[in-house]
Protein backbone atom coordinates (compact mmCIF):
# COMPACT_ATOMS: atom_id res chain seq x y z
CA UNK A 1 0.00 0.00 0.00
CA UNK A 2 1.08 3.57 -0.55
CA UNK A 3 -0.05 6.45 0.26
CA UNK A 4 -1.98 9.36 -1.76
CA UNK A 5 -3.64 12.46 -1.20
CA UNK A 6 -7.48 12.04 -1.06
CA UNK A 7 -8.12 16.18 0.48
CA UNK A 8 -6.63 19.13 0.71
CA UNK A 9 -7.72 21.97 2.88
CA UNK A 10 -6.98 25.38 4.47
CA UNK A 11 -7.91 27.99 6.81
CA UNK A 12 -6.55 31.50 6.94
CA UNK A 13 -7.09 33.88 9.90
CA UNK A 14 -9.82 36.64 9.21
CA UNK A 15 -7.61 39.39 10.28
CA UNK A 16 -5.80 41.08 6.89
CA UNK A 17 -3.09 43.02 7.50
CA UNK A 18 -1.62 44.98 4.44
CA UNK A 19 1.60 46.72 3.24
CA UNK A 20 0.14 50.23 4.19
CA UNK A 21 -1.02 48.78 7.49
CA UNK A 22 2.70 48.41 8.09
CA UNK A 23 4.07 51.33 6.96
CA UNK A 24 2.16 53.48 9.66
CA UNK A 25 3.74 51.37 12.44
CA UNK A 26 7.05 51.09 10.82
CA UNK A 27 9.86 52.52 8.53
CA UNK A 28 8.45 50.66 5.37
CA UNK A 29 6.47 50.89 2.34
CA UNK A 30 3.94 48.99 0.06
CA UNK A 31 6.26 49.78 -2.76
CA UNK A 32 9.70 48.35 -0.81
CA UNK A 33 7.38 45.10 0.40
CA UNK A 34 5.67 44.36 -2.89
CA UNK A 35 8.50 44.56 -4.99
CA UNK A 36 11.60 43.24 -2.99
CA UNK A 37 9.33 40.35 -1.75
CA UNK A 38 5.69 40.03 -3.81
CA UNK A 39 3.65 40.37 -0.89
CA UNK A 40 1.21 42.80 -0.34
CA UNK A 41 -0.78 41.20 2.59
CA UNK A 42 -0.83 39.04 5.39
CA UNK A 43 -3.27 37.04 7.72
CA UNK A 44 -3.05 37.69 11.58
CA UNK A 45 -4.33 35.76 14.17
CA UNK A 46 -6.50 37.77 17.37
CA UNK A 47 -7.57 35.13 19.25
CA UNK A 48 -6.85 31.88 17.77
CA UNK A 49 -3.66 29.91 18.58
CA UNK A 50 -1.91 27.26 16.46
CA UNK A 51 -4.00 24.59 17.40
CA UNK A 52 -7.09 26.45 16.56
CA UNK A 53 -5.75 26.93 12.76
CA UNK A 54 -5.12 23.26 12.64
CA UNK A 55 -8.50 21.66 14.60
CA UNK A 56 -10.40 23.90 11.92
CA UNK A 57 -8.05 22.62 9.03
CA UNK A 58 -8.26 18.59 10.29
CA UNK A 59 -12.70 19.42 10.74
CA UNK A 60 -12.65 20.74 7.11
CA UNK A 61 -10.89 17.38 6.11
CA UNK A 62 -12.20 14.76 7.38
CA UNK A 63 -15.84 16.64 6.56
CA UNK A 64 -14.56 16.35 2.88
CA UNK A 65 -14.57 12.45 2.90
CA UNK A 66 -16.90 12.16 5.52
CA UNK A 67 -14.75 9.91 7.47
CA UNK A 68 -15.07 9.94 11.74
CA UNK A 69 -12.94 10.79 13.70
CA UNK A 70 -11.68 7.43 15.02
CA UNK A 71 -11.19 6.11 11.52
CA UNK A 72 -7.75 8.01 11.58
CA UNK A 73 -4.84 6.70 12.48
CA UNK A 74 -2.29 9.65 12.22
CA UNK A 75 -2.25 13.10 13.03
CA UNK A 76 1.43 14.73 12.08
CA UNK A 77 1.16 18.97 12.62
CA UNK A 78 4.38 20.34 11.04
CA UNK A 79 5.00 24.18 12.74
CA UNK A 80 7.57 25.94 14.12
CA UNK A 81 5.04 27.85 16.32
CA UNK A 82 3.48 25.35 18.38
CA UNK A 83 0.71 26.18 21.53
CA UNK A 84 3.36 24.62 23.79
CA UNK A 85 6.54 22.47 23.74
CA UNK A 86 3.92 19.78 25.12
CA UNK A 87 1.41 19.00 24.27
CA UNK A 88 1.64 18.83 20.80
CA UNK A 89 -0.22 20.58 18.44
CA UNK A 90 -1.42 17.30 17.14
CA UNK A 91 -1.91 16.09 20.30
CA UNK A 92 -4.34 19.06 21.09
CA UNK A 93 -5.71 18.40 17.71
CA UNK A 94 -6.47 14.62 18.67
CA UNK A 95 -8.16 15.74 21.37
CA UNK A 96 -10.52 18.05 19.52
CA UNK A 97 -11.13 16.40 16.84
CA UNK A 98 -12.54 13.29 19.65
CA UNK A 99 -9.51 11.28 17.11
CA UNK A 100 -9.09 8.33 19.63
CA UNK A 101 -7.30 5.96 17.65
CA UNK A 102 -4.56 8.29 15.97
CA UNK A 103 -1.17 8.59 16.91
CA UNK A 104 -0.14 12.35 17.45
CA UNK A 105 3.34 13.79 16.83
CA UNK A 106 4.39 17.22 15.35
CA UNK A 107 7.75 18.01 13.18
CA UNK A 108 9.74 20.74 13.73
CA UNK A 109 11.50 21.40 10.36
CA UNK A 110 10.54 25.14 9.76
CA UNK A 111 9.24 25.75 6.47
CA UNK A 112 10.43 22.54 5.47
CA UNK A 113 8.41 20.56 7.96
CA UNK A 114 5.31 19.85 5.50
CA UNK A 115 7.47 18.34 2.86
CA UNK A 116 9.17 16.41 5.79
CA UNK A 117 5.95 15.59 7.22
CA UNK A 118 4.52 13.88 4.14
CA UNK A 119 7.58 11.71 3.52
CA UNK A 120 7.01 10.48 7.20
CA UNK A 121 3.23 9.81 6.69
CA UNK A 122 3.91 7.82 3.36
CA UNK A 123 6.37 5.81 4.89
CA UNK A 124 3.68 4.89 7.67
CA UNK A 125 0.92 3.77 4.82
CA UNK A 126 3.53 1.57 3.25
CA UNK A 127 4.03 0.02 6.53
CA UNK A 128 0.56 -0.47 7.28
CA UNK A 129 -1.11 2.45 8.45
CA UNK A 130 -4.43 3.26 6.72
CA UNK A 131 -5.74 7.15 7.00
CA UNK A 132 -4.12 10.08 8.55
CA UNK A 133 -3.62 13.98 8.19
CA UNK A 134 -0.85 15.66 7.66
CA UNK A 135 -1.59 19.42 8.84
CA UNK A 136 1.36 22.05 8.43
CA UNK A 137 0.29 25.52 10.99
CA UNK A 138 1.47 28.48 12.26
CA UNK A 139 1.09 31.42 14.18
CA UNK A 140 3.97 33.20 13.34
CA UNK A 141 2.55 36.34 14.58
CA UNK A 142 3.78 35.67 18.29
CA UNK A 143 7.33 34.95 17.28
CA UNK A 144 8.36 37.98 15.28
CA UNK A 145 10.18 41.53 16.56
CA UNK A 146 7.33 43.57 15.42
CA UNK A 147 10.00 46.78 15.58
CA UNK A 148 12.45 44.77 13.11
CA UNK A 149 11.41 45.50 9.91
CA UNK A 150 13.33 43.37 7.92
CA UNK A 151 11.28 40.60 8.97
CA UNK A 152 7.99 41.50 10.35
CA UNK A 153 6.70 42.46 7.18
CA UNK A 154 7.84 39.25 5.76
CA UNK A 155 5.48 36.80 7.69
CA UNK A 156 2.10 35.37 8.22
CA UNK A 157 -0.34 33.28 9.97
CA UNK A 158 -2.51 30.29 8.89
CA UNK A 159 -2.88 26.57 8.08
CA UNK A 160 -3.47 23.96 5.86
CA UNK A 161 -3.47 20.32 5.46
CA UNK A 162 -3.78 16.79 3.53
CA UNK A 163 -5.82 13.40 4.20
CA UNK A 164 -3.57 10.67 3.06
CA UNK A 165 -5.35 7.29 2.71
CA UNK A 166 -3.82 4.03 1.27
CA UNK A 167 -3.59 2.86 -2.41
CA UNK A 168 -2.20 -0.35 -4.34
CA UNK A 169 -1.40 2.72 -6.33
CA UNK A 170 1.77 4.42 -5.64
CA UNK A 171 1.91 8.49 -6.71
CA UNK A 172 4.75 9.66 -4.00
CA UNK A 173 7.54 9.05 -7.31
CA UNK A 174 10.13 10.49 -5.83
CA UNK A 175 11.49 12.26 -2.66
CA UNK A 176 15.13 14.35 -2.18
CA UNK A 177 15.67 15.21 1.49
CA UNK A 178 18.46 17.84 2.79
CA UNK A 179 19.54 19.30 6.08
CA UNK A 180 22.68 21.54 6.83
CA UNK A 181 22.92 22.04 10.39
CA UNK A 182 26.75 23.80 9.94
CA UNK A 183 24.11 26.55 8.82
CA UNK A 184 21.31 26.63 11.62
CA UNK A 185 22.22 29.84 13.00
CA UNK A 186 21.20 31.57 9.81
CA UNK A 187 17.35 31.57 10.51
CA UNK A 188 16.28 31.09 14.45
CA UNK A 189 13.25 31.53 16.85
CA UNK A 190 11.75 30.27 19.74
CA UNK A 191 14.92 30.11 21.72
CA UNK A 192 14.49 29.96 25.66
CA UNK A 193 16.69 31.47 27.61
CA UNK A 194 17.76 29.48 30.96
CA UNK A 195 16.73 31.09 34.00
CA UNK A 196 18.32 28.57 36.16
CA UNK A 197 20.01 30.10 39.42
CA UNK A 198 22.99 27.32 38.60
CA UNK A 199 22.69 28.52 34.78
CA UNK A 200 26.15 30.30 33.78
CA UNK A 201 25.70 31.26 29.99
CA UNK A 202 24.18 34.33 28.74
CA UNK A 203 23.26 33.85 25.46
CA UNK A 204 22.44 36.62 23.18
CA UNK A 205 19.80 34.08 20.90
CA UNK A 206 16.57 35.29 21.25
CA UNK A 207 12.71 34.15 21.04
CA UNK A 208 12.16 36.08 18.75
CA UNK A 209 12.63 35.02 15.13
CA UNK A 210 16.08 36.39 13.65
CA UNK A 211 17.04 35.58 10.14
CA UNK A 212 19.97 36.55 8.30
CA UNK A 213 18.25 37.11 5.17
CA UNK A 214 21.28 37.28 2.33
CA UNK A 215 22.67 33.81 3.63
CA UNK A 216 18.97 32.22 3.50
CA UNK A 217 18.18 33.88 -0.08
CA UNK A 218 21.60 32.62 -1.57
CA UNK A 219 20.85 29.22 -0.05
CA UNK A 220 17.33 29.37 -1.42
CA UNK A 221 18.39 29.91 -4.87
CA UNK A 222 21.68 27.93 -4.72
CA UNK A 223 20.82 24.76 -2.85
CA UNK A 224 16.99 24.87 -3.62
CA UNK A 225 17.41 24.69 -6.86
CA UNK A 226 20.00 22.01 -7.63
CA UNK A 227 17.19 20.27 -5.07
CA UNK A 228 14.56 20.51 -7.97
CA UNK A 229 16.78 20.44 -10.94
CA UNK A 230 17.64 16.97 -9.72
CA UNK A 231 14.18 15.82 -8.83
CA UNK A 232 12.40 16.77 -12.13
CA UNK A 233 15.13 15.16 -14.56
CA UNK A 234 13.32 13.34 -17.41
CA UNK A 235 10.03 14.34 -16.01
CA UNK A 236 6.69 16.72 -17.59
CA UNK A 237 6.02 18.37 -14.40
CA UNK A 238 2.83 20.12 -14.61
CA UNK A 239 2.93 22.24 -11.61
CA UNK A 240 5.78 23.38 -8.38
CA UNK A 241 4.24 24.49 -5.42
CA UNK A 242 7.80 25.89 -3.81
CA UNK A 243 7.31 27.44 0.06
CA UNK A 244 6.02 30.68 -0.25
CA UNK A 245 8.55 32.79 1.09
CA UNK A 246 9.70 35.65 -1.80
CA UNK A 247 8.12 35.59 -5.19
CA UNK A 248 12.01 37.04 -6.44
CA UNK A 249 13.67 33.87 -5.18
CA UNK A 250 10.66 31.77 -7.01
CA UNK A 251 11.74 33.51 -10.05
CA UNK A 252 15.17 33.30 -9.85
CA UNK A 253 14.90 29.44 -8.91
CA UNK A 254 12.16 28.62 -12.17
CA UNK A 255 14.90 30.77 -14.28
CA UNK A 256 17.77 28.42 -13.33
CA UNK A 257 15.90 25.00 -13.93
CA UNK A 258 14.68 26.26 -16.53
CA UNK A 259 11.23 25.25 -16.26
CA UNK A 260 8.10 28.13 -17.38
CA UNK A 261 7.50 30.73 -14.90
CA UNK A 262 3.57 29.94 -14.95
CA UNK A 263 4.12 26.19 -13.68
CA UNK A 264 5.44 27.66 -10.11
CA UNK A 265 1.90 28.33 -8.58
CA UNK A 266 2.26 31.53 -6.17
CA UNK A 267 -0.16 32.95 -3.30
CA UNK A 268 2.25 34.82 -0.91
CA UNK A 269 1.04 37.95 -2.38
CA UNK A 270 -2.46 37.75 -0.40
CA UNK A 271 -0.63 35.73 3.27
CA UNK A 272 3.37 36.37 2.88
CA UNK A 273 5.58 33.63 4.25
CA UNK A 274 3.17 31.00 6.75
CA UNK A 275 6.14 28.69 6.87
CA UNK A 276 5.13 25.34 7.21
CA UNK A 277 1.74 26.28 6.13
CA UNK A 278 2.62 27.56 2.74
CA UNK A 279 2.36 24.22 0.58
CA UNK A 280 -0.86 22.87 2.05
CA UNK A 281 -2.44 26.08 1.27
CA UNK A 282 -1.49 26.44 -1.54
CA UNK A 283 -2.21 23.42 -2.88
CA UNK A 284 -5.97 23.66 -1.34
CA UNK A 285 -6.33 26.69 -3.50
CA UNK A 286 -4.68 25.08 -6.44
CA UNK A 287 -7.49 22.37 -5.83
CA UNK A 288 -10.40 24.51 -5.44
CA UNK A 289 -9.52 26.98 -8.23
CA UNK A 290 -9.88 23.51 -10.29
CA UNK A 291 -5.81 23.99 -11.45
CA UNK A 292 -5.25 20.98 -9.50
CA UNK A 293 -7.91 18.13 -9.70
CA UNK A 294 -7.02 15.15 -7.83
CA UNK A 295 -7.14 11.92 -9.01
CA UNK A 296 -6.51 13.21 -12.84
CA UNK A 297 -2.78 12.00 -12.43
CA UNK A 298 -1.21 15.52 -12.81
CA UNK A 299 2.97 15.59 -12.09
CA UNK A 300 3.53 18.01 -8.85
CA UNK A 301 6.49 18.89 -7.00
CA UNK A 302 6.35 20.23 -3.35
CA UNK A 303 9.21 22.10 -2.03
CA UNK A 304 10.10 23.47 1.38
CA UNK A 305 13.25 25.23 2.11
CA UNK A 306 14.01 27.29 5.77
CA UNK A 307 15.15 27.29 9.03
CA UNK A 308 17.78 23.82 10.02
CA UNK A 309 18.90 24.29 7.31
CA UNK A 310 16.36 22.00 5.74
CA UNK A 311 14.83 21.70 2.37
CA UNK A 312 13.33 19.15 0.35
CA UNK A 313 10.94 18.28 -2.36
CA UNK A 314 8.77 15.39 -3.03
CA UNK A 315 7.62 14.94 -6.45
CA UNK A 316 3.83 13.26 -6.36
CA UNK A 317 1.08 12.18 -8.84
CA UNK A 318 -1.97 13.92 -7.56
O1 LIG B 1 16.32 43.13 0.69
C1 LIG B 1 15.55 42.26 0.24
O2 LIG B 1 15.13 42.22 -0.92
C2 LIG B 1 15.13 41.15 1.21
C3 LIG B 1 16.19 40.05 1.13
C4 LIG B 1 15.86 38.96 2.10
N1 LIG B 1 14.50 38.46 1.90
C5 LIG B 1 14.21 37.18 2.25
C6 LIG B 1 15.23 36.26 2.50
C7 LIG B 1 14.90 34.96 2.86
C8 LIG B 1 13.58 34.60 2.97
C9 LIG B 1 13.20 33.25 3.40
C10 LIG B 1 12.67 33.09 4.68
C11 LIG B 1 12.34 31.83 5.15
C12 LIG B 1 11.81 31.67 6.51
O3 LIG B 1 10.60 31.03 6.44
C13 LIG B 1 12.49 30.71 4.34
C14 LIG B 1 13.02 30.85 3.06
C15 LIG B 1 13.38 32.12 2.61
CL1 LIG B 1 14.04 32.27 1.03
C16 LIG B 1 12.61 35.54 2.68
N2 LIG B 1 12.93 36.80 2.32
C17 LIG B 1 13.42 39.46 1.82
C18 LIG B 1 13.76 40.58 0.85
Amino acid sequence: QFGIITATASVLPEKIITNDDLSKVMDTSDEWISSRTGIRERRCVTVQETSDLCCLVAEKLIKKKNLRPNELDFIIVATMSPDFTTPSVAAQVQGKLGATKAIAFDISAACSGFVYALSLAEKMIRCSSKKGLVIGGETLSKMIDWSDRSTAVLFGDGAGGVLLEASIEQKLLAELLAADGTRSTSLTAGYFSNKSPVYLNVSEDSFYLKMNGRDIFDFAVRDVAKNIKEITQNVSVDYLLLHQANLRIIEKIARKVKIPQEKFLTNMEKYGNTSAASIPILLDEAVASGKITLGKKQKVVFTGYGGGLTWGSILMEL
